[in-house]
């Protein structure tokens, strides 16, 4: 090497075998060599052991992230959902279900009755084109007929019965579950209402309007979403490790949940590796994910377990207290970088949990070696999140909170902050607001084109590229100072508007 030009960043092992807790701001890469176009990046990765997706990004477990919706929304754009273990077992194995009889990510609120029941409010909520009458007044059940919202309110005689005034249904409405948007909106052509209604095996599973339609075919053109060797899309679930979570996860096998993820600050624990060992027992065919770790040590013995994926991060998130209040954790990306060392030796995929704000932090959590980034807040606030706007100085904004706050607890999550011996509920978390997003169709394709040209600087065309780069000692980096960490920000402006995409 030219005399002179010796140092110029340092390899990720050097960087990160100090006794420095960096995160993502913490560090930067240094720009490599491109010889290819930004299309030529591929992000395709593992979840987990045996599940591939096309996009790296999971949406978190929490109650105020990710239920049915996100969950589709999530596969549709070849990215996976976790649903959050915070209400019942029945109830949490129906919304794994929900997932899997849908085939397009579309926000649908069907009201199915029987033919002898009557309409009461169902119409207040503005989402409902249709009350759909079946034979047993269920889901999954023959269609008998419908009501619009116009036959509805047309009505001189709100006591009627169904049966006296529904319409009966013109077989064109109704079109297999497995339909493409594109199908759909051609079908939607060839009938009067504005609106489809799917079926499956005979039985209703859902309807689809016009309005949804268009709002997904507004959206980004959507690549291979995450689809199962059944043709259904892929969810994950998660599970806590008491025994009650033995008979959730039977249910949830029951309905087909393609991975389930063991949830919990601490992951190395007796507990944890117990579940691990009776989930590979009883269904070899599951991929568990482990977690949280963010030592080497702790990722060994979920490994030595034969966890099928880790999840990094403790005290990272944005609504975390965990550091605050127990003093234990890790910096995100020396977490990442850590864990990822061991875990890659052993073939295990890593997904990064926590403390993603930017694209930027996404290529940096793939880069030091995690395979998926997990997200609470970057996907908080969309469209395809449980719970309901409110209005704040003209702005939406939605609840976004911590599953150790004191109020994600009291409503599901009691149980395991008042062990056997502990008395006294102390939070881990908080809850908040978050503004409104939009729609997750919309986030995460322009998202993950912004990912792929950070990889095209760095001169790495895949997430295994990137990986042979930070193992070959290639990639180099170094740590901001404060003052570059401000400079590497917008500064020096009166104003400004700051619009990603
Ligand atoms: N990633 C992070 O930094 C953090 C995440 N969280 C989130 O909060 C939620 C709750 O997390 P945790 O409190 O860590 O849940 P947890 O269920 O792992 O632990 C709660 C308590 O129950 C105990 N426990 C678990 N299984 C047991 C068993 N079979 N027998 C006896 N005791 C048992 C644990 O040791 C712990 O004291 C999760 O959704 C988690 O993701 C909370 C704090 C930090
Ligand atoms: O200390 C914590 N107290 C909590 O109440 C809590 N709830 C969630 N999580 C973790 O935070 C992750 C989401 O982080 P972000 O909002 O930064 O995406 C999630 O994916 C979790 O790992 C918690 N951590
Ligand atoms: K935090």
């Amino acid at each position: 090497m030219t005399a002179g030009f010796e140092y110029d960043g340092y390899a990720a092992d050097k960087l990160f075998n100090q006794g420095f807790s960096f995160t993502y701001d913490d560090v930067i890469f240094l720009p490599h060599y491109i010889d290819f176009p930004t299309d030529a990046v591929s992000l395709s990765t593992r979840l987990s052991r045996n599940i591939t997706l096309s996009v790296p990004c999971v949406s978190s477990p929490m109650d105020t992230v990710t239920e049915s919706y996100m969950a589709s929304a999530m596969a549709a754009v070849g990215a996976i959902g976790i649903i959050h273990s915070n209400l019942t077992p029945s109830q949490q194995a129906q919304m794994v279900r929900s997932v899997k009889s849908r085939r397009v990510p579309v926000l649908s609120n069907p009201v199915v009755k029987s033919r002898d029941s009557r309409i009461f409010d169902e119409f207040d909520d503005g989402s409902v084109p249709c009350v759909l009458v079946t034979e047993s007044g269920n889901a999954d059940s023959k269609l008998m007929g419908y009501v619009t919202k116009a036959d509805w309110f047309g009505l001189d005689d709100k006591e009627m019965k169904l049966v006296d005034y529904m319409r009966t249904t013109d077989s064109k409405m109704v079109v297999p579950w497995s339909y493409d948007l594109g199908q759909i909106d051609e079908q939607l052509k060839q009938v009067e209402t504005d609106f489809v209604v799917l079926e499956k095996d005979g039985g209703v599973v859902d309807v689809v309007s016009k309005a949804e339609v268009d709002r997904v075919k507004g959206c980004p053109k959507i690549g291979k979403g995450t689809v199962g060797p059944d043709g259904k899309w892929m969810v994950g679930a998660a599970i806590g490790t008491r025994q009650s979570d033995k008979e959730r996860l039977e249910l949830l096998v029951k309905s087909g949940v393609n991975a389930v993820v063991l949830d919990s600050s601490q992951g190395n624990s007796i507990y944890q590796i117990e579940m691990i060992r009776h989930i590979k027992q009883t269904y070899p065919e599951l991929d568990v994910i482990g977690g949280n770790v963010v030592t080497m040590n702790q990722a060994q013995n979920l490994i030595k377990a034969e966890v099928d994926g880790l999840r990094v991060g403790m005290g990272s998130g944005s609504i975390c207290t965990t550091q605050e209040v127990c003093a234990v954790g890790r910096g995100q990306a020396t977490a990442v970088y850590k864990v990822s060392t061991v875990a890659s030796q052993n073939g295990i995929p890593v997904i990064a949990d926590g403390g993603i704000k930017n694209s930027g932090h996404i290529v940096k959590a793939l880069v030091l070696g995690a395979s998926t980034v997990m997200m609470g807040n970057f996907l908080a606030g969309s469209t395809e999140t449980p719970g309901v706007y409110e209005s704040q100085n003209g702005c939406l904004i939605k609840k976004y909170r911590g599953m150790g706050s004191l109020e994600a607890m009291t409503k599901g999550s009691d149980q395991r902050y008042l062990g056997d011996t502990a008395k006294l509920k102390i939070a881990q978390g908080v809850v908040g607001m978050v503004a409104d997003k939009g729609s997750i169709l919309k986030i995460l394709p322009y998202t993950m084109q912004a990912v792929k040209q950070g990889f095209q600087d760095l001169g790495a065309y895949s997430l295994l590229s990137a990986h042979d780069l930070l193992r070959s000692r290639t990639l180099r980096l170094e740590v901001r100072t404060g003052a570059a960490q401000a400079e590497g920000g917008v500064h020096g402006l009166v104003s400004y508007e700051k619009k990603a995409f």
